[in-house]
């Protein structure tokens, strides 16, 4: 069933766990990330980022998502990630996505305050869950890259003010990770996410997750992050398979017979996640 985001990171929050948050651009990443779910028995977070809406269109991606949440047994939330558009932010929350995030990070941090609280008031007034971002997280994907010496790591003082001026639900750190693959291992400041969950005490994201090494993943989920969000390690698993698939079979052009291995492929990569996190038997 679909439901707020705050509801399943508030259970993640309270039992010491994380929840997958994993991007969607088409339906076999939705299939993916569903059956994972069921598989695990996980609560999870389906979430599209502004390039994925451009590329599939909001009313795609919300009827795909909300008709395979309809039919699951795990709790689901539609998330919209990276939101930094407050007509696109309100096009989600008009299609039924349960959570956005507003991502003003760039900004200095009245502003970043200023712009969050006001999707704040207007997502909690018709129950849509609010993440924001404090402290800018490095790397490059499509639509979103901070260059390395602009990663900003995010101060915990700034970080109880913020959430008490803003309200929002859930708080995306900068503690060192980055989004795309990495060149060398990531290194964490878990000392940071401590000091960080102590003073807030409520859900922390982590973005930037694929490629961060499963030891680092538990330590932060065991220090307090409570949303991981994933999309590299998924397209990786959907390349890898494609062209296997048609290194194979080069003659094949069903793209039932191409995208099935490739669909099987991310729902695996997916599925090992959640146990990674803990969310597996949550649901
Ligand atoms: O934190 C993450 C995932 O980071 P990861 O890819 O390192 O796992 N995310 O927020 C996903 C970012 C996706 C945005 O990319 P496009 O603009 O290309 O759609
Ligand atoms: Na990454
Ligand atoms: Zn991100």
């Amino acid at each position: 069933m679909i439901v707020a985001g705050r509801e399943i990171l508030k259970h993640a929050h309270k039992h010491g766990y994380a929840v997958g948050a994993f991007n969607v651009n088409n339906m076999e990443q939705v299939k993916a990330i569903i059956e994972a779910a069921e598989e695990t028995k996980s609560p999870v977070i389906i979430q599209a980022s502004q390039g994925g809406l451009k590329y599939a269109g909001v009313e795609y991606i919300a009827a795909m998502v909300k008709e395979a949440a309809k039919n699951a047994s795990v709790p689901v939330a539609l998330h919209l990630d990276h939101g930094t558009d407050f007509k696109q932010i309100m096009m989600c929350i008009r299609n039924g996505f349960t959570s956005v995030m507003i991502d003003a990070s760039h900004y200095e941090l009245e502003e970043n305050i200023k712009k969050t609280r006001k999707i704040v008031e207007m997502a909690h007034a018709v129950g849509v869950s609010v993440e924001a971002e404090l402290g800018k997280i490095g790397g490059v994907e499509d639509d979103i890259s901070v260059d390395e010496k602009d990663a900003t790591f995010t101060d915990p003082d700034d970080a109880e003010k913020f959430v008490a001026e803003t309200g929002v639900d859930s708080l995306a750190i900068a503690v060192g990770t980055a989004h795309g693959p990495y060149k060398g291992e990531p290194k964490l400041d878990f000392e940071r996410i401590k000091v960080i969950k102590e003073k807030l005490n409520m859900p922390l994201v982590l973005h930037g997750s694929s490629g961060v090494p499963e030891e680092s993943i538990k330590e932060a989920v065991r220090l307090g992050i409570n949303k991981i969000n994933i999309d590299t390690d998924i397209r990786m698993a959907f390349h890898r398979a494609v062209k296997e698939f048609v290194k194979k079979n080069p003659d094949v052009y069903d793209p039932r017979k191409i995208l099935s291995p490739a669909k099987e492929e991310m729902k695996n990569v997916i599925a090992d996640k959640m146990r990674i996190f803990g969310s597996a038997g949550m649901a």
